[in-house]
């Protein structure tokens, strides 16, 4: 809130602001969200755990359970299911079926399935398999972008680049991942500056939309709103993402902060499933139905029928021999 008086803020509307201080206006608008804590009226969800959420799982699960569970969720008003990703199976052999799996689901007109594609290699076999949207994956960290893409950051911008480029040409929209948002397993803390110039340049490239992963879960509402604070100042909120991993019970509260920052694209993860093979110790996302119980809880609008994820979580966990990670399906006694 800058140099406002305290009564200032206390006692006026932010309409009744801009009209009583129109020198504000431009500053005002920027402040909004912060200054007003409004939710938006709408979030759009990305479900990430066919991806996210299997990739790490040790056993290979049987392509059909993969396929059975993406067609389940296809049927729950989710707009967006992140299928599968075309990456190398020598380094995670759990997504080796993707072109199985990409062209043995039931694709819904309204819903979009993008698929995870590292380098031009996994572009080239995810548009040949029929992806129609696709998603990159960088890391604010070196470390971490060296362990899990074997490449510097530098060296995965110019992949980036032919990709998007490619994309570009056949029309293909291309999603961004900046991963250790909120911390490395190798590094450690980050600096918001850096994450917003990772960011930036995924934007810049022409990613329509650029998810913020809290990869390893260590992130507050505190960090998060720092870090958000600056990506901000770089790349409009209108085209970020968070995607919160639940490791210290922090991703709902840091979700709700992002909310009321002014982000409005969640990914989240059915029955919490996941983490990444490149992370250890991260746990699964946030589960989709702990986010659409809060979601619809405040009154902001997904679309998404919460009863019938809790059926696919209930799907998938039995399939795995597992117990959900959402709290909210363990309260309705859905899953054992
Ligand atoms: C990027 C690579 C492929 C580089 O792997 P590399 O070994 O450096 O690749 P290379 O270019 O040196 O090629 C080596 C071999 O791999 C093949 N190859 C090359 N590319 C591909 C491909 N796309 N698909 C299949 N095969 C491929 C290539 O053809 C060659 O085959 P060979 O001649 O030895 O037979 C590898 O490091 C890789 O697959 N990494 C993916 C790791 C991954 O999937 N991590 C998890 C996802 S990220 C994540 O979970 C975080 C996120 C997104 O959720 C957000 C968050 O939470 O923070």
């Amino acid at each position: 809130m800058g140099n406002v008086p305290a009564t200032v803020k206390h006692c006026l509307s932010y309409e009744q602001l801009v009209q009583d201080f129109p020198w504000l206006a431009h500053w005002l608008q920027e402040e909004k969200h912060a200054l007003t804590h409004e939710y938006p009226e709408y979030v759009k969800i990305v479900e990430v755990g066919p991806r996210d959420g299997l990739q790490n799982e040790k056993e290979m699960v049987p392509t059909g359970v993969k396929i059975r569970l993406i067609d389940m969720l296809s049927e729950t008003g989710l707009p967006v299911i992140e299928a599968t990703s075309f990456v190398s199976s020598k380094w995670v052999p759990q997504m080796a079926d993707h072109t199985e799996v990409l062209q043995g689901i039931q694709k819904h007109s309204h819903v979009r399935y993008p698929v995870l594609t590292p380098n031009m290699h996994g572009f080239k076999d995810a548009v040949a398999a029929g992806a129609t949207e696709v998603a990159v994956f960088g890391s604010a960290s070196e470390t971490f972008s060296l362990k899990n893409i074997n490449c510097s950051i530098d060296e995965s911008m110019l992949r980036f680049q032919e990709i998007i480029c490619s994309a570009k040409q056949q029309q293909i929209p291309v999603r961004g991942y900046v991963s250790c948002a909120l911390g490395c397993p190798y590094e450690g803390h980050l600096e918001p500056t850096k994450v917003a110039e990772v960011v930036k340049r995924l934007y810049e490239l022409g990613c329509y939309e650029v998810s913020l992963g809290d990869t390893i879960g260590v992130g507050t509402p505190g960090s998060m709103a720092k870090m958000l604070h600056t990506v901000m100042k770089e790349v409009p909120h209108s085209a970020l993402a968070v995607h919160c991993h639940d490791t210290h019970g922090q991703a709902l509260a840091n979700i709700l902060t992002a909310l009321q920052m002014g982000i409005c694209v969640v990914d989240s993860s059915v029955a919490g499933l996941g983490g990444c093979p490149y992370a250890h110790g991260a746990s699964g996302n946030v589960s989709t139905e702990d986010v659409l119980y809060m979601l619809h809880g405040i009154g902001v609008r997904t679309g998404v029928d919460l009863s019938k994820v809790i059926l696919a979580g209930d799907f998938i966990c039995e399939a795995l021999n597992r117990k959900t990670n959402s709290k909210v399906a363990q309260a309705r006694g859905e899953c054992w």
